[in-house]
C-alpha cells in the first residue's frame, strides 16, 4: 500500500520547514506538498538550505492530502484546518487555535476564534501524557513550546496532586518568535542580552494551567518567559512548592515510574542544557529537592522547533498513522 500523503502548510516558517524536512526523509509518509505565500515558486531548500528539501513551494489551494500539518499563526489557522477537515483531511495544527477546550479562554487570550463550528475538536498533542487520544484522532493541537517543556516537567508532580504552588521560568531562542523579526527580536536586541517578556501575562499560562488540571492537579501557575541569544532551544525552571512533605526517593520513583520507558525523555540528575537536545526531538529532564525550603526544582530542556513544534507534530503524525512513534525521528 502506498505512504500516505502529507503536505506541510505554511513551509517557508521555521516549524513549517523543519516538519518538511523531516517528513521528506520519513520512511512511511510521502511529502506531497509543501506550501507558502510569498516565497511560491522557490524551492524549500533555497529558502531554508539546511532542509535539504529539494521541492518547490507551491500556493496553498485545495491540496487534499491524507494529512497536513498546518504551521500558521494562530487566528490564520482555524480556517484553513476547518475547510482541510471538511475534506476529510486528518490534521496536526502547530497553532494555538485547537489547545485551549474553554471558547471564553481562548477568546480573552486570542481573540475571537475563527472556526468555532470546530472549536474544541482537537486533542491536546503531547504524546507523552496523551498518546492514546492522539493515536484515535483526526485533529491533533501541538503543544507550545514552553508547555511542553513545563508540562513534561511538572507531570510526575502533577499526577499525584503534589504541585501546590509553582513559578514556571522559561528562556527561549530568538527562532521561538517565528520569522518575522521585531524591534525585540531584532539581533541588536538579542545579542548579549536576557530579557523578560509578557510580564503581564503570557498565553501559554491558561495551556499549562488547563493541561495540569486534566491531569488532576488544579493549580493557578506564575509563568514569565525571557529571550536569551541563542537561535534555537529552550529551558524551563519550575519552582514547585509540593502540598505536602515530599523527600528525594518518593520524587525519583515517581519520575522514574512515569519516564522509565519514554522513548524522547531524558531523565539526567545533574543540570540539563538546551545544546543537548539541539535539533532533536528528545526532552532532558532533572529535578533538585531543596530540603532547607522544602521545594522541588525541575529543569527541562528542549529544542523549541524540533520537539516544541515539528518534531512533536511528525511525533503525533506517527501515533496517528498506526507507525512507530519514533519512526523518522532519530
Ligand atoms: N517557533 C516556535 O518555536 C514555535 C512555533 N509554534 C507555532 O507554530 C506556528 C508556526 O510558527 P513559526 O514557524 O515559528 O512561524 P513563522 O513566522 O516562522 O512562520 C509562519 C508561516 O505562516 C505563514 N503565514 C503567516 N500568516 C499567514 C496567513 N494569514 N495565512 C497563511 N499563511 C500565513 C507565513 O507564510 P509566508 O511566509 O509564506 O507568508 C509563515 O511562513 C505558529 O502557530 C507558532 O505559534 C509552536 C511552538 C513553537
Ligand atoms: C521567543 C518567543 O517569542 N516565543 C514565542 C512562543 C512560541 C510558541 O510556542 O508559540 P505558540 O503558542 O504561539 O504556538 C512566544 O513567546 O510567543
Amino acid at each position: 500500500m502506498a505512504n500516505p500523503t502529507v503536505a506541510v502548510l505554511g513551509a517557508a516558517g521555521y516549524a513549517g520547514a523543519i516538519a518538511a524536512q523531516i517528513l521528506y526523509r520519513h520512511p512511511s509518509f510521502e511529502l506531497s506538498a509543501v506550501t507558502a505565500r510569498a516565497e511560491a515558486g522557490q524551492r524549500l531548500d533555497d529558502v531554508h538550505p539546511k532542509t535539504r528539501v529539494p521541492l518547490e513551494l507551491e500556493l496553498y489551494k485545495d491540496h487534499t492530502p491524507d494529512a497536513a500539518v498546518v504551521a500558521y499563526p494562530h487566528g490564520a489557522a482555524a480556517p484553513v484546518v476547518a475547510e482541510l477537515r471538511a475534506r476529510g483531511v486528518r490534521v496536526v495544527d502547530l497553532s494555538a487555535d485547537f489547545r485551549l477546550r474553554d471558547r471564553t479562554t481562548y477568546d480573552d487570550w486570542y481573540g475571537e476564534h475563527k472556526a468555532p463550528e470546530i472549536f474544541g475538536q482537537g486533542v491536546y498533542g503531547l504524546p507523552e501524557l496523551n498518546r492514546d487520544a492522539v493515536a484515535g484522532s483526526d485533529l491533533v493541537a501541538n503543544p507550545g513550546c514552553y508547555p511542553t517543556a513545563a508540562l513534561l516537567g511538572l507531570a510526575p508532580l502533577a499526577k499525584a496532586g503534589l504541585i501546590g504552588d509553582v513559578i514556571i521560568d522559561g528562556k527561549s531562542g530568538v527562532s521561538g518568535a517565528g520569522r518575522g523579526a521585531t524591534a525585540t527580536t531584532h539581533f541588536i536586541s538579542a545579542d548579549e542580552n536576557v530579557s523578560p517578556y509578557k510580564i503581564e501575562g503570557h498565553r501559554h499560562t491558561p495551556e499549562i494551567e488547563q493541561e495540569l488540571g486534566a491531569l488532576g492537579n488544579d493549580v493557578t501557575v506564575t509563568f514569565t518567559p525571557y529571550l536569551v541569544p541563542l537561535a534555537q532551544g529552550e529551558l524551563v525552571t519550575s519552582y514547585v512548592t509540593p502540598t505536602r512533605d515530599v523527600d528525594a526517593d518518593e520524587i525519583s520513583e515517581l519520575f522514574d515510574d512515569l519516564y522509565g520507558a519514554e522513548p524522547f525523555i531524558e531523565l539526567r540528575r545533574g543540570p540539563v542544557g538546551v545544546i543537548d537536545v539541539r535539533d532533536t526531538n528528545y526532552c532532558r529532564i532533572s529535578w533538585h529537592h531543596d530540603p532547607r525550603t522544602g521545594r522541588v526544582i525541575v529543569f527541562a530542556a528542549i529544542d523549541n522547533l524540533w520537539k516544541g513544534a515539528a518534531s512533536q507534530a511528525v511525533q503525533n503524525l506517527n501515533l496517528m498513522f498506526g507507525r512507530p512513534e519514533t519512526e523518522g525521528l532519530r
